[in-house]
């Protein structure tokens, strides 16, 4: 009989040790952690406690020094670096606190490019699909902007609608509204609570900002390499 695997994320005993010369940095040392659909989790932890370092983990682009994760079922370490782009392109999406969007590019454009590199649709169905991710994110009318055109806030909601256009299984944020004032980062939250319903997408958010942790279906301490339910 066939398992029916329904984790988005399921990751056991990862350790991580990073080579200091002499010694070894052991950052992570016994992490444990299982996503459901529409799951929104937070992480928090101190400066240098392993945060950014999960997350990599996590999303397959460092490798464990012991321990497992599975994304979507599939196992990250039996894959081939072809195997993992094209599983973190289907079933993952990325922000961080600097949108990293491409500055040549429109707002559109920017949330065209995960859809590009999928290939196989044509650029109008790509540009449909963008412009109403956009919508969504409120960014209707700034869709022909380039990014020093506008603010940090809208800015970050591209970089979500960019995140989120192919529909992901599960959104990796780093500190995603450090750099937002109060209510851009409530949107922000609105926005998130909105698509785990919608799309039943799952959120895994590295964070400094307690009150945006708090608002997570659950929220984890990272510290003295180990995750704590808080
Ligand atoms: N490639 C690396 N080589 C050696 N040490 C590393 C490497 N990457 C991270 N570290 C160390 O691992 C520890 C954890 O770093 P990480 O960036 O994961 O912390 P963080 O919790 O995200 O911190 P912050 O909140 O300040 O961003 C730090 O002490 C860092 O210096």
């Amino acid at each position: 009989m066939t398992e029916q695997v329904n984790d988005v994320l399921k990751c056991t005993t990862l350790a991580k040790s990073f080579d200091e010369g002499p010694q070894e940095l052991q950052v992570l040392k016994d992490v444990n952690l299982l996503v459901s659909p529409s799951e929104r989790i937070a992480i928090v932890g101190a400066s240098g406690s392993g945060k950014t370092t999960l997350l990599q983990l996590l999303a397959g682009l460092d490798q464990p020094t012991s321990g497992e994760v599975l994304v979507c079922g599939h196992n990250l370490a039996n894959m081939k670096d072809r195997e993992q782009n094209r599983l973190r392109n289907q079933h993952l999406g990325f922000v961080y606190q600097f949108h990293h969007l491409l500055p040549e590019f429109t707002a559109l454009e920017n949330v065209s490019m995960p859809l590009l590199l999928r290939k196989g649709e044509s650029l109008a169905a790509i540009r449909q699909q963008a412009g109403q991710m956009l919508e969504l994110v409120g960014m209707s009318h700034r869709m022909k902007h380039k990014p020093a055109e506008l603010s940090g806030g809208e800015r970050q909601r591209v970089a979500i609608a960019r995140a989120l256009v192919t529909q992901p299984d599960l959104v990796f944020m780093d500190e995603p509204t450090g750099n937002l004032d109060p209510n851009t980062a409530s949107r922000v939250h609105e926005l998130m609570t909105r698509l785990s319903n919608e799309l039943t997408t799952s959120f895994i958010v590295v964070t400094h900002d307690m009150a945006f942790a708090e608002q997570m279906d659950r929220t984890y301490l990272l510290q003295g390499g180990c995750l704590l339910q808080s």
